[in-house]
């Protein structure tokens, strides 16, 4: 039997899978400019990207110095949005090594899907753009599921849906909302230390801390054969 037959990896996508922080942080300053807010550096606005747009944009205007009215904050969600929906692949592109990691853990058995705190529709548009829909089971946003990371449940109705099983599942992710979900749902955790996170990535409590994808189907070999995951099954 290979390595990882029947065994689900659950991705987190902004940041783990794909650097989209780009292309993020274009628009959330486009959107600053358009309230007549200065502009946000990149490294610390990529930093904000994780918690989904609203959480974003919230944060954006207050590491800008300026405050969102609860009133508006809607209507500015949604403009982001509409800047981001047509922009989202421009710059956007897998991390160095995703695909041929991908490529690995299928040859070892393993499906995949997605877990992120994105909106499922525009993940399914940035996943189509960048040609890699065909390698997720499912692609679940938190809208799908009505519940969102570090809520297990977004992770387990995630599992649910690419048909996997929670027992023989592994979460990669890069933030405190993946770390949170995948302890919450008992399931083994790779952190990637490439990604957006304030907590420094390896204080987030992962199983396996990863730098590159080439480590990538090593770690969930690792952790599909360790003896805490074995005697659980
Ligand atoms: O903040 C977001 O848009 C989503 O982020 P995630 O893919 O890292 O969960
Ligand atoms: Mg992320």
């Amino acid at each position: 039997m290979r390595a990882l037959e029947g065994w689900t990896i659950v991705f987190d996508l902004d940041g783990t899978l794909v650097e989209t922080a780009s292309d993020i942080c274009a628009v959330l300053n486009d959107l600053l400019e358009e309230e007549g807010i200065p502009p946000l550096p990149y490294e610390q606005a990529r930093l904000l990207v994780g918690r989904g747009a609203r959480a974003l944009v919230q944060r954006g205007f207050v590491a800008a110095g300026a405050t969102v009215a609860e009133a508006r904050l809607d209507e500015l969600v949604d403009r982001f949005v509409d800047l981001y929906r047509p922009r989202l692949a421009e710059k956007s592109r897998p991390f160095p090594g995703c695909i041929e990691a991908l490529t690995a853990l299928r040859e070892a058995g393993a499906i995949f899907c997605v877990c992120t705190n994105k909106r499922t529709e525009l993940s399914v548009a940035l996943f189509e753009a960048l040609g890699m829909s065909h390698w997720f089971a499912a692609i679940v946003g938190p809208d799908a599921v009505g519940a969102r990371k570090p809520d297990p449940n977004h992770l387990l109705a995630a599992i649910a849906q690419a048909g996997g099983d929670p027992a023989r599942a592994i979460m990669v992710g890069d933030g405190e909302p993946d770390a949170g979900a995948a302890r919450a749902a008992g399931v083994p955790l790779v952190i990637v230390d490439f990604g957006y996170t304030t907590i420094p990535a390896a204080e987030l409590g992962g199983d396996i801390l990863i730098s590159h994808f080439s480590e990538l189907a090593d770690a969930c070999r690792r952790l599909a054969t360790c003896p805490a995951v074995q005697a659980s099954l």
